[in-house]
């Protein structure tokens, strides 16, 4: 697989602009990326543009924070997939896991995997692993398993650091080979992007994709 299939060319900031977004679409087809990462009310613009192409709509679920209720993600994820979505990064419910609400997150997490499954789309579980302790990972990991996602994803890129080696190798420690993982936040460089590749990561997601492909080509040519 060639090395900008397995980026999520990322673009969620709050202060982000519809042009932007097109441009976003328009490096996705030139480059080859395997998505666009969009926040919800560009989905539809998103998949207008790339309609046709090999790129995938991946956009985001109860982002950053989570904590929105089963049923408002639930139809959250409803009109991303109405609107074209292929893939959605769910952020679980951070503080119901460190209440120990393990069974109602199994059941959001199968819900929505459940869903995107009935639209040939694909469910990326976001667990910020900058806010767990190992054990949290791991429980988390489990339940993502339990609940059919189809990713297990670092990080929102929103809290005080994103993937790292360790997460990824912990993560690989503990889930099945068949559960792919996504690393994410603050991956600025290609050798940055290549350890976590290095280490278990299928996919990564990043809002800095163009500056990883152009580094590739000055190490290449070195
Ligand atoms: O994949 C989603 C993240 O927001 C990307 O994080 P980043 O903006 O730090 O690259």
């Amino acid at each position: 697989m060639n090395f900008a299939a397995r980026i999520d060319h990322t673009l969620l900031r709050p202060d982000c602009t519809e042009a932007q977004i097109i441009q976003l679409c328009e490096e996705a087809t030139a480059h080859g990326f395997a998505t666009v990462c969009v926040p919800p009310c560009y989905v539809a613009l998103a998949a207008g543009k790339l309609e046709g192409t090999a790129v995938g709509i991946c956009t985001v679920i109860g982002f950053p924070l989570g904590y929105a209720t089963s049923a408002v993600k639930f139809k959250e994820a409803e009109v991303a997939l109405y609107d074209g979505a292929t893939e959605l990064d769910m952020v679980i419910n951070i503080s119901a896991l460190k209440s120990g609400k393990t069974a109602a997150i199994q059941d959001e997490i199968l819900d929505l995997a459940d869903l995107c499954h009935v639209h040939q789309a694909q469910l990326k579980v976001i667990i910020e692993t900058a806010l767990l302790s190992e054990a949290e990972i791991e429980l988390a990991a489990a339940l993502c398993v339990a609940g059919e996602a189809d990713f297990v994803k670092t990080s929102t890129g929103f809290a005080s650091r994103g993937a790292s080696v360790a997460d990824i190798e912990l993560l690989r420690r503990v889930l099945p080979e068949t559960m792919r993982i996504k690393a994410a936040g603050g991956i600025r460089t290609r050798a940055a992007a290549e350890a976590l590749v290095a280490a278990g990561a299928d996919r990564i997601g990043s809002s800095n994709s163009i500056a990883l492909l152009a580094e590739s080509d000055e190490s290449t040519s070195a």
